[in-house]
């Protein structure tokens, strides 16, 4: 297996990976919205293929990311213990989750890399925000599942730039199969709504 878990590094290497995570995030926001002169932004590109020299001296053949148990280890420490996914991938869409029985909640707000149709967000993105809410609520509660399906209704457009709320909760569990809901909504009206099956895998290797 060539993942490696935060739990393999060092302490000081995890949040130092945390921060560039975040400082990629926000470079990649700047790429896309910047207005310089082309001259400069030409520079910029430049400027950005020697950092990505100097990070590629030596490389992982994946992106760190946190162990299985990481989102049961924060539901141990109650809603307050906030669990933070992709917090090592500038690529996915991060969230800061809280666990509170069979329940999760988030709250983030989607900026300009998000976007799909004008000033709203992308709907692949406001999957990807559910599916990792479900997804994690269900190996928060100590099942090792993956989605099997995904049904998504989107209500009404959901807006860029403002403070969006998720939740989740698990509906129930038959076997292998667990049945997981959850929504987005922003300013009190729900915007997409999901509906999960995820399914157990112990035992398989990948
Ligand atoms: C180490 C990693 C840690 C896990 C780490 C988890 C991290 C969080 C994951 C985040 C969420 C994701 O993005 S997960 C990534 C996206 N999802 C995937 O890649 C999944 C790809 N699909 C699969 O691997 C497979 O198709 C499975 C596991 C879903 C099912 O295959 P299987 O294991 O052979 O199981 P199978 O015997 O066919 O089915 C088991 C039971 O589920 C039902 N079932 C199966 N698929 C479906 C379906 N689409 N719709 C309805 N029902 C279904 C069957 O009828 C059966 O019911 P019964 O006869 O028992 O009643």
């Amino acid at each position: 297996m060539s993942a490696v878990t935060t739990s393999e590094v060092g302490h000081d290497q995890v949040a130092a990976a945390a921060e560039l995570t975040e400082a990629t995030r926000r470079l990649m926001l700047a790429a896309a919205t910047t207005d310089l002169d082309p001259d400069e932004v030409r520079a910029a590109g430049r400027a950005m293929d020697a950092l990505t020299r100097t990070l590629s001296a030596r490389s992982r053949p994946r992106a760190l990311r946190a162990p299985f148990d990481g989102p049961a280890d924060a539901r141990a420490g109650g809603p307050d213990s906030p669990w933070r996914s992709f917090a090592y991938n500038p690529q996915a869409f991060p969230l800061e989750m809280h666990f509170d029985g069979r329940s999760a909640r988030a709250r983030t707000t989607a900026n300009s890399l998000y976007e799909g149709p004008p000033g709203l967000v992308h709907g692949g993105f406001t999957a990807h925000l559910l599916d990792s809410l479900l997804g994690t609520l269900t190996q928060s509660l100590g099942l090792r599942a993956v989605t099997a399906t995904l049904d998504l209704r989107y209500l009404a457009p959901t807006p860029l730039d403002v403070p969006l709320d998720l939740h989740a909760r698990v509906v129930d569990t038959t076997g292998r199969r667990t049945r997981a809901e959850g929504w987005i909504e922003h300013d009190g009206v729900r915007t997409v709504e999901a509906h999960g099956l995820f399914i157990d895998i112990t035992g398989r290797t990948r």
